[in-house]
């Protein structure tokens, strides 16, 4: 299977792609948008896209895609982050001018570069990986650095001037796995779902969708307002639930939002990261697995 993903080589999306698929092609492309229509055309199967960080939050680019393209989330993927400072060999810190990440990246990193390079230009470019490799192609790189991952240092021959330099140790990017067609991951205990819901306009219409979820014990686990785009003040929201959409609380929550006159888009079901199931296994008191739940019976709030 092909994954588009946003390249080039040594960026965290093709990190978060080798951890969703071990066994699947990447195939990098410079924009998120770019991988998306790469999937759309057909030219590849899947791509693998940055979502949201833990410390600075969405990536607009991948929620506007989601809202306005009919894709699938079919996996989710947290990759720590953590963030270092490198340069062709030979730079100095004290001679860095400029410096080239993702935006994500600089501003992550930003208090650090405002009490280290005060005076350096701070410059977005589409991945911290094509920060790394325009700092070791550029004719002239005197005093050009870039912010990327540790790796991007050793695939592109430049130096680490500074090591984590994040504003928080422990940072980590939450990626999801986009497919055409959904084609149900089957059913683990441990799920989520996400959809795309348009309340509408009126008092209480939120409230309303979200007592169909807590009324059926179904765990709201992220709620985002994005907007419409129609005017100030008119958001769509990106509801993450706990739970598959083949669990019947979830199925009939959705379909109760829909009887609300709300517009809902489901988005995926998939499971959700870091707490699998052969992980579990492994939580009882040692040497006593603790015993699962079977795969495919319904679990309170799913
Ligand atoms: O630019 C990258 O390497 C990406 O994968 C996007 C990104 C940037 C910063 C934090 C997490 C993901």
């Amino acid at each position: 299977m092909t994954y588009a993903y946003l390249g080039p080589e040594g960026t965290f999306t093709q990190a978060a792609l080798r951890r969703v698929a071990p066994g699947g092609q990447g195939r990098p492309f410079p924009t998120v948008p770019a991988a998306l229509d790469a999937v759309r055309r057909g030219d590849c199967e899947a791509a693998v896209v940055p979502l949201e960080n833990s410390v600075k939050g969405v990536v607009p680019v991948t929620m506007d895609q989601l809202v306005s393209a009919e894709l699938h989330i079919t996996a989710e993927v947290e990759v720590p982050v953590t963030f270092t400072l490198m340069a062709r060999p030979g730079t100095g810190l004290d001679s860095v001018t400029e410096v080239l990440s993702h935006p994500h990246a600089l501003d992550q990193c930003a208090r650090w570069l405002a009490e280290q390079l005060p005076e350096a230009r701070l410059r977005p470019v589409d991945s911290t990986a094509a920060a790394a490799r325009e700092v070791a192609e550029a004719a002239s790189a005197a005093g050009v650095a870039a912010v990327a991952a540790p790796l991007a240092a050793d695939l592109y021959g430049l130096a680490s001037l500074a090591t984590g330099i994040g504003l928080r140790a422990g940072a980590v990017t939450r990626f999801v796995s986009v497919a055409p067609a959904w084609f149900p991951p089957a059913r683990t205990w441990l799920d989520r779902t996400s959809l795309l819901v348009n309340p509408g306009d009126g008092p209480g219409r939120l409230v309303d969708i979200l007592t169909e979820f807590c009324s059926r014990d179904i765990e709201v686990s992220r709620l985002h307002s994005w907007p419409t785009g129609d005017r100030l003040g008119s958001y769509r929201y990106f509801i993450d639930i706990d739970g598959h959409i083949e669990n019947p609380p979830v199925r009939e929550a959705v379909s109760a939002i829909a009887g609300l006159g709300a517009g809902a888009r489901f988005l995926g079901s998939y499971p959700r990261w870091g707490r699998r199931p052969e992980e579990l296994v492994h939580t009882g008191p040692a040497g006593a697995p603790v015993s699962l739940p079977p795969t495919r019976s319904p679990h309170p709030g799913a």
